[in-house]
C-alpha cells in the first residue's frame, strides 16, 4: 500500500504544501494517540474557559489546539494559522507560502462518550499583497490549495484533496504511517439517508420543515421511498460518512438564538467540507449559494450547510428556493 509522501510527489502536489501536509499528519498521530488514550491519559472532560465562541472548552480542544498551533508553526512554509479556538490569527513565518485554518476538534461533545472526532484542515495560500492580521484569511474556498480532516475513530483516517479528487488514507498503528486505502472517492448521486438534528424542526424555515416532512413521509409521501436518517453529531463523522455512501448533511438556519442562526463556521468546517464533497461528485450549498464562492467578511463567520449526493441536495434547494410545493401544511 502507497504511503502518503509518494503519493502526493506521484499526484505532482507542490513541495512546499507536501511539507504541510506532512506537519498535519504528525499533529493527527499526536492527538491520535492521546484520544485513544482516552480517560488514562487524564485528557477527558472540559476546561473551566470558554472558546471565542462563547462554548464550553474541552480539554481536549485546548490539548488539540495547542498541538496543532506548536506544530504548524514549526514549520518555516507557514505564514499564519487560524483556529476555531482563536480569537486571532497566530502568525509564524514571514516568507512561509500558506496559511492553515482548523478545526482541531470538531464533534467535542463526543469526547467524553468514547464516539467519533475529527481535525478539520483547510490550506491557503498566503496572499503576496500587503494584507496582514486576520485580512490573510479572507478568501474564497475556491482559493484553498489542500483540504481535508483527519478522523479519530475505530481506525484513524486521514481524507483530504489537493483538486486532484479524494485521497484516503488509514493510520497503520503497527508502523506509524498513513497508508493508502482509497485513491478516489465518490458520492453517489441519489440517496435515501439524511443527517440533520431533528430535535432543532420547530426552529427550522418552513420550507426546510417541509423538505424534511416528506423525506420522513417515506414511500406513501411524495418521495416515493423510505429515507433513513443518522446523526453522530460530529461533522466530521456525518460528512464522511456521506463520502463513503453518499447522503445529504445539513445544518441549516433556525432561529433559536436570532443573532446566531447559524452553527458551522465557514473557514474550519463549511470550505474544507464543501471542496471535498464537490472533489467527490457531490454539492455543497448553504441554501443561498455555493459555499465555495462565498467572500468571507470575518475568520469566525457561520454559514448555512447543505452537502451530500448532488440530486438530493438539489431537490433540497428546490424546497427551499420554493420551487417544489410541499404536501404539509406550513
Ligand atoms: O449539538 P448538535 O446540534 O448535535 O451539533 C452537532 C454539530 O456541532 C459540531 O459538533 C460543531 O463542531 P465543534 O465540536 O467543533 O464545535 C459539528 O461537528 C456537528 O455537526
Ligand atoms: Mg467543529
Ligand atoms: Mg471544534
Amino acid at each position: 500500500m502507497q504511503r502518503l509522501i509518494p503519493t502526493l510527489r506521484r499526484d505532482h502536489v507542490e513541495e512546499g504544501l507536501i511539507s504541510v501536509i506532512n506537519t498535519l499528519q504528525i499533529c493527527a498521530k499526536e492527538i491520535s494517540f492521546r484520544l485513544h488514550q482516552g480517560e488514562l491519559a487524564g485528557v477527558l472532560g472540559s476546561t473551566l474557559d470558554e472558546n471565542i465562541q462563547g462554548e464550553t472548552q474541552k480539554k481536549l480542544d485546548v490539548l488539540a489546539n495547542q498541538l496543532l498551533k506548536d506544530i504548524l508553526l514549526e514549520n518555516s512554509h507557514i505564514r499564519a494559522v487560524a483556529s476555531e479556538e482563536e480569537e486571532g490569527i497566530v502568525d509564524g513565518h514571514t516568507t512561509g507560502d500558506y496559511l492553515v485554518a482548523f478545526d482541531p476538534l470538531d464533534g467535542s461533545s463526543n469526547i467524553d462518550i468514547n464516539s467519533m472526532v475529527g481535525t478539520i484542515f483547510s490550506v491557503l495560500p498566503a496572499p503576496k499583497d500587503d494584507r496582514q492580521g486576520v485580512d490573510l484569511f479572507l478568501q474564497p474556498g475556491t482559493n484553498q490549495l489542500m483540504a481535508g480532516y483527519v478522523l479519530y475513530g475505530p481506525s484513524t483516517m486521514l481524507v483530504f484533496t489537493t483538486g486532484n479528487g479524494v485521497r484516503v488514507f488509514t493510520l497503520d498503528q503497527k508502523v506509524g504511517e498513513f497508508l493508502l486505502t482509497d485513491e478516489d472517492l465518490e458520492i453517489p448521486a441519489d440517496t435515501c439517508e439524511f443527517a440533520i438534528n431533528m430535535s432543532n424542526y420547530r426552529h427550522w424555515q418552513p420550507q426546510m420543515r417541509a423538505y424534511i416532512d416528506d423525506l420522513l413521509a417515506g414511500d406513501t409521501g411524495p418521495r416515493c421511498k423510505n429515507f433513513n436518517m443518522r446523526w453522530i453529531a460530529a461533522m466530521v463523522a456525518d460528512v464522511h460518512r456521506v463520502l463513503c455512501r453518499g447522503g445529504l448533511f445539513t445544518y441549516p438556519w433556525d432561529c433559536r438564538m436570532p443573532n446566531k442562526p447559524y452553527k458551522l463556521r465557514l473557514m474550519y468546517e463549511g470550505n474544507p467540507m464543501a471542496w471535498l464533497v464537490e472533489q467527490a461528485g457531490g454539492v455543497a450549498h448553504t441554501g443561498e449559494q455555493r459555499i465555495l464562492d462565498i467572500e468571507p467578511t470575518d475568520i469566525h463567520q457561520r454559514i448555512g450547510v447543505i452537502l451530500g449526493s448532488a440530486n438530493e441536495v438539489n431537490t433540497c434547494l428546490e424546497y427551499l428556493q420554493g420551487s417544489q410545493s410541499a404536501t404539509t401544511d406550513v
